[in-house]
C-alpha cells in the first residue's frame, strides 16, 4: 500500500510494526498534533474480518488503564482501519532478548499483577479475550504515562482483540455453552478445553495466562518445539500442577489448582490470584525499587563500565532479579534471602496499592470534550471517506454495521452502544500456531 498519501489526509504512514493473522500494524505521524500513534489495517476484501469486533471491544475497555487509547477508526477503498495509542515493545520480543530468553521472578509478577487486571476489566465488560499470549501484551511509551483524570495508566497494556466473544446476553446472564466448538485461538497457549473444542468461558483465558508464566520463568514451555496441534494437546494434558510448577514458588501450584478448579460458569477469583503472586514478591524481597529486567539490562551496561562499586551492586541487584543466568535458581534463591529486606505486610499492601490502583471511572467530560473534537473532525472529512469501494464487492450490511459503529465511536453517534451491534463473534476465528 502507498505509504505516501495520509489516512483521512492526517495520519502519515511511517513504518510497519507489526504484522499478525489479521492485519497490519503501522507507526503513523499525526499531522494534526505531531505525535506518532498506530494503526491497524484491514482489507476490506478479506474473507475473516475481526476489526470491527476489535473496535468495538477495544472502545468498551476505555475506561481499563489497561487498554491503549482509541483514537479513531475509520475505512477507505481498500481498508477498515484503527487508529490508537502507540505502544512500546511486546512481551514476547522483549523476553526473547533476555539471557535465556526468560524474565526474572520479579519481573514475571509485575507484569503478572497488570496482565490479570486487565484479563478482569475485559472479562468486567462481558467479553472474553481467547488469545491471550505474550505477543498480546505490549508495553507503554514513557510519554504516555502521565496520569488521565488522576489516574496512572498501567505500563502492561492487553492489545487484539479479534478473538474476543461475548461470554454473557445482552441481560448480563452468562449465555450457555455451545456443544461444540472449533478451536480458539493459539496453540501453545490455548487451554485444554480450546483443544477438546469446549466452549470457553472466563478461566480458559486464565489458563493461557498460566502458561504464559510458565514460559516467562522457565524461557520455554514443554510443547514449544512442537507444531501440530494435536501434538501440542497431548503432551499439555501430561503436564499437572506438579511438572509444571516444581521449581517454582508453591504459588504457581495454588494459581494452577484454582484455575483447574473452575468450572465453565464459574467467576474466577481474581484479586485471590494477584494476592497469590504479591505474596511472592513480598516473601523474596522485593519492593518499589525492584526494576524491570530490560531496565536492569540497560542500566547494567551503563553502570558497569564507569565504576567497580558501581558493578558489584549491579551485580547484588541482578542477582535478586535473576537476570543473570550465572546463577542457579537455589543460588538466586539464597542470594535473594541475603539481600531481602524485611517489610511488614501492610506497607507491601500500601506499596502494592500504589503500583496497581483500582481502575476507576474516568470522568464523563473528558470522554465528551473528546467525542466532540473526533466529531468535528470526521465532518470535516465525511465525504472522502465514508463512500464504499466500487472495485470490490461486499455485503452491504456489513458496511453498514461498520459505518455505524464508525460514527458511534468517533463520537458522531451519541445514541448508539456497541452492544447493540450485530457482530457475529465466531466470524473472525482461525486457528494460529
Ligand atoms: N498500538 C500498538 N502500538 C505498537 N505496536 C503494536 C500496537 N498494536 C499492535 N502492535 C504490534 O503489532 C503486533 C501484532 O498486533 P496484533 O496482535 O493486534 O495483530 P493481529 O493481526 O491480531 O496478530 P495475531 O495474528 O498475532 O493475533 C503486536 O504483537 C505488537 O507488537
Amino acid at each position: 500500500m502507498s505509504l505516501s498519501i495520509p489516512l483521512k489526509g492526517r495520519w502519515k504512514l511511517l513504518n510497519k510494526i507489526g504484522q499478525g493473522g489479521f492485519g497490519e500494524i503501522y507507526c503513523v505521524y499525526d499531522l494534526e498534533n505531531q505525535q506518532k500513534a498506530a494503526v491497524k489495517m484491514e482489507r476490506i476484501d478479506r474473507n475473516k474480518r475481526a476489526l470491527r469486533l476489535e473496535i468495538a471491544v477495544l472502545k468498551k475497555i476505555q475506561e481499563s488503564r489497561f487498554s491503549a487509547n482509541l483514537v479513531y477508526c475509520g475505512r477507505n477503498n481498500e481498508y477498515n482501519y484503527l487508529v490508537m495509542e502507540l505502544l512500546g515493545p511486546n512481551l514476547s520480543t522483549l523476553r526473547k532478548k533476555q539471557p535465556q530468553q526468560r524474565f526474572s521472578l520479579a519481573t514475571t509478577i509485575k507484569l503478572g499483577v497488570q496482565m490479570i487486571h486487565s484479563i478482569e476489566d475485559i472479562h468486567e465488560v462481558g467479553y472474553l479475550h481467547r488469545d491471550i499470549k505474550p505477543s498480546n501484551f505490549a508495553l507503554r511509551l514513557a510519554k504516555n504515562m502521565k496520569k488521565r483524570n488522576g489516574i496512572s495508566p498501567s505500563y502492561c497494556v492487553i492489545i487484539d482483540f479479534g478473538l474476543s466473544r461475548k461470554y454473557v446476553t445482552s441481560e448480563g446472564e452468562l449465555r450457555p455453552p455451545r456443544e461444540e466448538v472449533g478451536f480458539r485461538g493459539t496453540a501453545r497457549y490455548a487451554s485444554i478445553n480450546s483443544h477438546d473444542g469446549k466452549e470457553l468461558s472466563r478461566r480458559d483465558d486464565l489458563w493461557s495466562l498460566f502458561y504464559l508464566f510458565i514460559e516467562f520463568l522457565e524461557g520455554s514451555l514443554p510443547w514449544q518445539r512442537l507444531k501440530e496441534k494435536e501434538e501440542i494437546a497431548q503432551v499439555k494434558k501430561k503436564y499437572t500442577n506438579i511438572g509444571m510448577c516444581r521449581d517454582l514458588p508453591e504459588e504457581f501450584t495454588t494459581f494452577y489448582k484454582h484455575i483447574d478448579s473452575l468450572k465453565y460458569e464459574d467467576k474466577p477469583n481474581y484479586k485471590y490470584l494477584r494476592r497469590l503472586l504479591t505474596d511472592i514478591y513480598h516473601r523474596y524481597g522485593y519492593d518499589e525499587n525492584t526494576k524491570y529486567d530490560w531496565q536492569i539490562v540497560r542500566d547494567n551496561l551503563r553502570g558497569v563500565r564507569r565504576s567497580p562499586s558501581l558493578a558489584k551492586s549491579f551485580d547484588s541487584t541482578i542477582a535478586m532479579t535473576g537476570t543473570t543466568n550465572d546463577f542457579s535458581r537455589s543460588k538466586k534463591k539464597s542470594l535473594i534471602r541475603a539481600f531481602s529486606k524485611e517489610i511488614q505486610k501492610e506497607e507491601f499492601d500500601k506499596m502494592n496499592d500504589m503500583f496497581f490502583p483500582k481502575v476507576q471511572e474516568k470522568s464523563q467530560n473528558n470522554s465528551e470534550k473528546q467525542n466532540s473534537k473526533q466529531k468535528n473532525k470526521i465532518q470535516e472529512n465525511n465525504q472522502n471517506e465514508n463512500g464504499t469501494s466500487k472495485k470490490v464487492k461486499e455485503n452491504e450490511s456489513e458496511i453498514n454495521e461498520f459505518e455505524k459503529m464508525m460514527k458511534m465511536i468517533n463520537g458522531e453517534d451519541k445514541s448508539d452502544t456497541t452492544s447493540s451491534l450485530n457482530i457475529d463473534d465466531d466470524r473472525a476465528c482461525c486457528i494460529i500456531l
